[in-house]
């Protein structure tokens, strides 16, 4: 049998050895062409990042069974297809705003996941704080560190602008950079000095790398190396309490069909945008504005099944 606490121990070992490895080929090597970058970015995504959504049908059971019956994957379903397409729309009809409300939403749900993966961090008001800090490391890291490439990304998303109206608006909010490291370097000290080592030197090695790699890259990173798989461990530890390693086999088993559908979708949507942009841009689009649809509905069920996890711990 293996503890819950052990495999994520494990994990944050590996997830730090891969991720100073990833910095440090990074400042050796040449840096990747744009084709590259959005392929691996594609490829890791969908293998490594989407297995951790595609488990969200096991919480709508939990949520909607006892109201609906046996019916409830039909009613999950068409919830689910019907919020992640109202996101597509009104990306299609605001882009603008839909981006920021994407932004902000991602940094609040990877600030809460990392937060609720950490026994020793605090409660009450520090605890959003700390949330907030952490989250905005993988989504507002980019921007200040290197705003003409995310700039250049982020019109992709932006049907109509030009990647240098973007950079335009994000060129001067560099300032913000040195404030931004700083905070970040600040909350790393009081983690190491109240005990919290591993939390420090998570925090720092995801600064240095969010600073040191490509948008992209380091978006990569985050998202597949720590918060995918620490969701994944949290659904797993769920799934099977007493032994964490067959909690992982469950999940695995419950998570490729929906990957299995997400990336066909996906690979559709790619293929389509392709008539109308170029294959790096559409890829770019594709999977994020792909996140974005299908993190709202994700977001607010790990905010329900969080709630339900306080109300029934109180
Ligand atoms: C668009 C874009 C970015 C933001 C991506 C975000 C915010 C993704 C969120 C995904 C989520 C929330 C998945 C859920 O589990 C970056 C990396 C800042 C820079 C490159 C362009
Ligand atoms: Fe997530």
């Amino acid at each position: 049998m293996t503890g819950a606490a052990a495999l994520r121990a494990t994990h944050a070992r590996a997830a730090l050895g891969v991720t100073v490895a990833a910095v440090a080929i990074a400042t050796l090597l040449p840096a990747p062409g744009a084709a590259a970058k959005a392929a691996v970015l594609a490829a890791l995504v969908a293998v490594l990042g989407l297995p951790h959504g595609a488990v969200d049908h096991l919480e709508g059971q939990t949520l909607l069974a006892p109201r609906v019956g046996r019916a409830w994957w039909l009613v999950f379903g068409a919830l689910y297809v019907a919020a992640a397409t109202v996101v597509v729309a009104a990306w299609l009809l605001w882009p603008p705003g839909l981006l920021v409300g994407f932004l902000l939403l991602a940094a609040g749900h990877f600030g809460a996941e990392d937060v609720a993966a950490d026994p020793a961090a605090p409660r009450g008001p520090l605890r959003v704080l700390e949330a907030g800090l952490r989250g905005a490391i993988p989504v507002l890291g980019p921007v200040l560190f290197h705003p003409e490439r995310t700039g250049e990304l982020f019109a992709y998303l932006l049907p109509g602008s030009s990647a240098a109206g973007v950079q335009a608006v994000l060129v001067p909010l560099a300032w913000g950079a040195p404030v931004f490291a700083g905070a970040l370097a600040a909350f790393a000290v009081i983690a190491w000095a109240s005990g919290r080592r591993g939390t420090a030197v998570e925090v720092l090695a995801l600064t240095v790398a969010v600073g040191v790699l490509p948008p992209l890259l380091a978006f990569v990173v985050y998202f597949c190396l720590w918060h995918a798989p620490r969701h994944t461990l949290t659904v797993a530890a769920r799934l099977s309490p007493a032994d964490a390693r067959r909690g992982l086999i469950r999940f695995a088993r419950a998570a490729w069909p929906l990957t299995l559908v997400t990336i066909a979708a996906g690979t559709l949507a790619w293929w389509g945008l392709t008539g109308a942009v170029n294959a790096v841009p559409a890829a770019i689009a594709t999977v994020f504005v792909g996140l974005a649809a299908l993190t709202v509905p994700h977001v607010v069920l790990a905010a329900l099944h969080a709630r339900s996890h306080i109300a029934t711990a109180t």
